[in-house]
């Protein structure tokens, strides 16, 4: 590997941040502190504001109030291009009538760099996505999953220290997104650069990313690790938004205190005996999906989802079977209505 770390990775601090593109309030308060060589992820349902926040880092938005810090330094006086940040856009957009060397090597002629060391940074960010061998096709004659690697080489060549990735993998069929998120997690350890990736999809921030800050209407609900925004959930968005969560209230015959909803994990529960049971209600419907047996359970005016691991010959229930549901103490969550 010719290309180098960069010397130090940055870090990234936002602080009071408040942005409103005329009366509409899209970021809310924003506090935020990435570190240096973190793979980072803006999580949150469309609208969420994910895409303004990264503007605002990259220099294509202003915000009202509040600070953005990165390496220490405040960047609202700088122009997008003095940020040493690369975004690399939803759609990716190459030109199509240039050579893949051409369009990784547009951003730094832009820049006027010497022509060796233009060839030396085409190359080795080439190299580093695993296309040395394309350089001379055109975008047309590759993969969608290649050409967002030359959208991601054409990015990382300008060596910026903050790599922007606004759901880079949205143009991509299901099954390349897999592989070439596994890449860019891989590509990031590599270079070790701090970098922000934007998406609304739960998996794919909690496969690649370090810490994930979870966003809803402008505000960000919650900061943790993939484990810990699953595991504690600050409140019932999060734990609705990572992974499928039952959330109940008082009508379902459970005691709850005032205030609050039991929330729990359809795979913490589990079917027992109605008899013995402090819970109990009828199979609404089953489905099999495997590995487990989801089943739906309902309890007083409520239905849960309970599921099950699933090994050949386990006995299965049936829609309009009374069961009981046991829930382990540890695995109750309540959390704010
Ligand atoms: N230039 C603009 N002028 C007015 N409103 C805007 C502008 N840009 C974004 N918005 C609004 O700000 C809100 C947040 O948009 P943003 O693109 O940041 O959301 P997002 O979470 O990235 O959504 P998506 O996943 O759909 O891209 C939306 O309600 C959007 O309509």
């Amino acid at each position: 590997m010719t290309m180098s770390k960069p010397a130090r990775a940055v870090g990234i601090e936002i602080s009071g941040v408040n942005l409103s593109y005329g009366s509409t309030h899209v970021l809310k308060d924003i506090a935020l502190s990435i570190r240096p060589g973190e793979f980072f992820a803006f999580l949150g349902p469309s609208g969420c504001g994910k895409t303004t926040l990264l503007r605002l880092i990259a220099g294509f938005a202003q915000a009202q109030t509040g600070q953005v810090l990165l390496d220490g330094q405040d960047v609202a006086p700088l122009p997008p291009w003095k940020r040493d940040v690369g975004m690399v856009f939803q759609s990716y957009a190459l030109w199509p009538h240039m050579t893949v060397a051409k369009n990784v090597a547009f951003g730094l002629e832009e820049r006027r760099l010497p022509r060796g060391e233009i060839d030396r940074r085409v190359a080795q960010a080439l190299e580093l996505v695993g296309l040395s061998a394309f350089a001379e096709r055109r975008p047309a004659q590759l993969s969608g999953g290649q050409q967002q690697r030359v959208a991601v080489a054409r990015t990382i060549a300008i060596e910026p220290k903050v790599l922007l990735l606004d759901e880079p993998l949205s143009n991509l069929d299901a099954k390349m997104r897999v592989s070439v998120r596994r890449e860019l997690r891989a590509l990031q350890q590599r270079l070790g650069l701090t970098t922000i990736f934007v998406t609304h999809d739960q998996e794919e921030a909690n496969t690649i990313c370090d810490r994930i800050a979870v966003m809803d209407g402008g505000k960000i609900q919650q900061v943790g690790t993939p484990m810990e925004l699953y595991e504690h959930p600050a409140n019932l968005f999060v734990a609705n938004f990572l992974g499928s969560a039952n959330i109940l209230d008082e009508k379902s015959g459970v005691p709850i205190p005032p205030g609050k909803r039991l929330v729990f994990r359809p795979q913490h529960a589990a079917l027992s005996a109605p008899e013995s049971a402090a819970l109990r209600g009828p199979v609404t419907h089953r489905e099999f999906l495997g590995a487990t047996v989801r089943y739906g359970v309902r309890l007083g005016e409520s239905e849960v989802l309970i599921e099950t691991p699933f090994q050949s010959g386990s006995e299965l229930r049936s829609v309009g079977d009374q069961v009981g549901v046991d829930l382990p103490p540890r695995r109750m969550l309540f959390l704010p209505a």
